[in-house]
């Protein structure tokens, strides 16, 4: 057969053809040698066979080359770039978006929007809006290095505790600038922190977590709470006590926790001392109120023993938790956290921190006497209609320099024979700002809305 002419790729070899290969060895070493001869043949004299040859040579090399190239890729990528993933369930999250919102050199096309109402110290409220980035890729230069933020967005993943989407930011820089995520989210963080200095975060339950409520709002002053001669100062000195005490807990294995107990009538200011001596420890405010129909005894648990740090726990109306879950007659509430729920919880809370609770009622006669033991409450104070000595300081801090028509005032509410609220009090006052002589002359309008003595 002449080597130049086109071979039938189908056509199968014959005996004769076999016969001619050169045979030097044994049987199966004759048959394998003439085989491969066969082989070597075919694809040298056969153009189809020759040009699907070098095609697969060519498609394996450049496969081999492409692994080869992304395997190279993969590990310069691994050994100089370097990722930070910060998740959404995660603290620094919002910290970080914030920053990021701040920052003067970046590239982004993709926004998002986020409005905050930021309270001043007068007590004004503005709207202010955030663009942070959205989902997708956006560049930044910080410190002289660049650094690639990707935000992604699941969407099969929600976290349950808020029904949000789980979201996750993605920092991306060389491996010789990673120190500058340390510096990120450390400025970050500042940046927030300084947002809230000088003012009370106000946390509320949300399923089983704590969320702000609202933005942080400028301290309460103690002094713009009135209450009877000696009661601040009194539960201010022992809080401060037990704050400098810890070490005397922890030698005596006791949990290191207090509890006070504030009763009295709607409006006499419970709640507002918390709030300013709060603002006096420079400590945040967890409220939780009893009444609360979707609060369970497993939640008040959680919640309890998971509170942000530097935080104060006001449990509201606590008395709720003694309707034994029947219908109350007043505001029809049902409660679902039961009494012994309450006890539990409070003697469970196991935090390594101080532990200051804070609880108030407006029937202390509903209050089982178990809730009384040391641990739980350990201190309880009557906090009342005004008395005269409110009613005066009251007075004054509404009109200063007053001191004639104070006095005046002050024998008018006595003549009313009623009991009257320091709320209603700052009601008429503030109804009437900058007139005394016209709070004096509307005094009657107390009698409406109090109780006859
Ligand atoms: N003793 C007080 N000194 C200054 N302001 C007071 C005082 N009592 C009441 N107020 C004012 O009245 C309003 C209601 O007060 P607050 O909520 O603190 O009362 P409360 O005793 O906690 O009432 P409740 O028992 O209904 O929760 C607030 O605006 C507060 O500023």
């Amino acid at each position: 057969m002449d080597s130049a002419a086109p071979v039938d790729p189908s056509s199968t070899v014959n005996s004769a053809e076999l016969s001619t290969i050169p045979n030097g060895g044994t049987e199966p070493d004759t048959l394998r040698g003439r085989f491969s001869s066969l082989i070597a043949n075919a694809m040298e004299n056969n153009p189809y066979f020759a040009a699907g040859g070098g095609l697969m040579i060519l498609g394996t090399g450049l496969a081999v080359a492409r692994s080869g190239i992304i395997k190279a890729s993969s590990l310069i990528y691994r050994q100089m770039i370097v990722d930070l993933e910060i998740q959404s369930k995660d603290k620094s999250y919002a910290w970080f978006l914030q920053w990021m919102s701040k920052h003067p050199h970046r590239i982004s096309k993709h926004l998002s929007v986020r409005t905050n109402y930021v309270q001043h110290d007068n007590g004004s409220v503005t709207t202010k809006f955030a663009l942070v980035p959205g989902p997708g890729n956006h560049w930044i230069r910080y410190k002289g290095a660049f650094i690639r933020i990707t935000r992604e967005r699941s969407a099969k993943m929600i976290d349950l505790t808020n029904g949000s989407p789980f979201e996750i930011v993605t920092l991306t820089t060389l491996y010789r600038d990673r120190f500058l995520f340390d510096e990120i989210l450390n400025e970050a963080k500042n940046i927030a922190l300084k947002s809230a200095e000088g003012k009370t975060v106000i946390y509320t339950s949300f399923g089983p977590e704590w969320r702000k409520f609202g933005q942080p709002k400028a301290k309460r002053l103690l002094p713009s709470v009135i209450l009877d001669k000696g009661i601040k100062e009194d539960i201010l000195s022992d809080v401060h006590d037990f704050m400098r005490n810890g070490k005397w807990y922890s030698d005596r294995g006791i949990p290191y926790r207090r509890g006070y107990l504030l009763y009295g009538p709607p409006g006499s200011g419970k709640t507002s001392f918390i709030q300013a001596l709060a603002g006096e420890l420079d400590y945040n405010i967890c409220i939780l109120n009893l009444s609360e129909g979707n609060l369970t005894d497993d939640r008040l648990n959680h919640l309890m023993n998971n509170m942000p740090e530097r935080s104060i726990l006001l449990l509201e109306d606590i008395d709720a938790a003694f309707n034994h879950r029947t219908q109350s007659g007043e505001t029809g509430f049902k409660s679902s956290v039961t009494f012994s729920g309450l006890l539990n919880a409070l003697d469970g809370v196991t935090s390594s921190e101080e532990t200051i609770t804070f609880m108030t009622t407006n029937h202390p006669e509903k209050l089982d006497p178990a809730i009384m033991r040391p641990g739980r409450i350990d201190y309880k104070v009557f906090v009342g209609n005004a008395t005269p000595y409110q009613v005066e300081k009251m007075f004054i801090k509404f009109y200063p320099g007053e001191e004639a028509l104070c006095k005046k005032f002050v024998q008018a509410t006595a003549n009313l024979n009623v009991q009257i609220s320091t709320a209603q009090l700052q009601g008429l006052f503030v109804m009437n700002k900058d007139r005394p002589k016209d709070a004096l002359e509307m005094i009657d309008t107390l009698r409406h809305s109090s109780h006859v003595i």
